[in-house]
């Protein structure tokens, strides 16, 4: 994994309200990382530090170990909270206008627009006013403009607001091609379920502090609960009396059960086939939304 963007012990205030502490965190090329958050966590103004639309009042952001100048910033895309399309200009002039300021040649606009409009489902609204279309669709004429220039690095702050499941896989699709060609992806969201399904690794920030971050798969095993699930034939009240079992959900022959350190959960499991076929048993793997509730208490 190659490391491109760090975000070293950035602090920000506005007026006397210190709003991003000590925040540090890093973003790798090819992989999808979720910036997820509360509320006025931090999210936006973190992203907006690292566009450099913001300063810091101390620390920095840096791009492959050097300071983020505007040429680095050329490669970037980002879409901002605040959506800023051109109302009266149409959809592909517009996507082809924003690649040109990237410093695309007229032709190269042209026809990578006329791809990611596609790809997007847009190509028939190409010709159309952008102020003439459903807010979900210049959500997605917004992600087209943070793309068309193949950004090395795509900020991307809540990209899945306001769009459909159906827009919202297709959105995902696209991600996943840019980070597969090897860009890096950040990206803010509230969706949780989404995040989970979409991130390779995760930023957790709350009130302005980085509570966890890394690959999902390891804060998922940090995070892990002793938590095991078993279901039976018959009923599995008989756990409630088992040592260093505690019952967490039972519903018949289902239960859910948390196990102290010291218990070995094969002794479980064994105990239970004493008393007649065992259907499934297994760890249960804590949900984002789990982990997320953990480290921001
Ligand atoms: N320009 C500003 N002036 C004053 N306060 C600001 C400004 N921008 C942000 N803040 C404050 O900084 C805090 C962090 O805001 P930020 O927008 O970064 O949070 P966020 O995590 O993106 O939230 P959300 O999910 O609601 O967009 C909030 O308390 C917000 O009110």
């Amino acid at each position: 994994m190659t490391t491109v963007l760090n975000v070293d012990a950035v602090n920000r205030s506005f007026g006397d309200r210190h709003v991003l502490k000590d925040v540090s965190f890093a973003v790798d090329a090819g992989r999808l990382t979720g910036f997820v958050g509360a509320n006025g966590a931090g999210k936006t103004t973190t992203m907006r530090i690292i566009l450099g639309v913001l300063g810091a009042q101390s620390g920095e952001a840096t791009w492959r170990g050097a300071p983020i100048t505007r040429e680095v910033r050329q490669r970037f895309g980002y879409m901002p909270e605040e959506r800023g399309l051109y109302p009266k200009m149409s959809v592909a002039e517009q996507v082809v206008y924003l690649g040109r300021l990237h410093g695309m040649s007229a032709a190269d606009a042209k026809a990578r627009t006329a791809t990611l409009l596609d790809r997007l489902d847009l190509g028939p609204r190409a010709g159309d006013l952008v102020e003439k279309l459903s807010l979900g669709n210049q959500q997605r004429v917004q992600i087209a403009a943070a793309l068309v220039h193949e950004p090395e690095l795509l900020v991307l702050d809540e990209p899945f607001s306001g769009l459909d499941p159906l827009a919202a896989d297709t959105v995902v699709a696209v991600l996943r091609e840019r980070s597969a060609a090897g860009a890096a992806v950040l990206f803010s969201s509230h969706q949780l379920d989404l995040v989970e399904r979409l991130c390779d690794d995760l930023v957790i920030i709350a009130d302005g502090t980085i509570r966890a971050s890394g690959p999902r798969s390891y804060l998922r095993e940090q995070y892990a609960l002793p938590r095991y699930s078993i279901e039976v034939d018959a009923d599995a009240g008989w756990l409630r009396d088992e040592p260093g079992v505690t019952l967490v959900e039972l519903d018949g022959p289902r239960a859910v059960l948390d196990l102290t350190p010291e218990t070995d959960d094969q002794k479980i499991l064994r105990a239970a086939l004493d008393r007649g076929p065992v259907r499934s048993f297994g760890p249960v793997r804590p949900s984002l939304a789990e982990i997320f509730r953990e480290v921001i208490q």
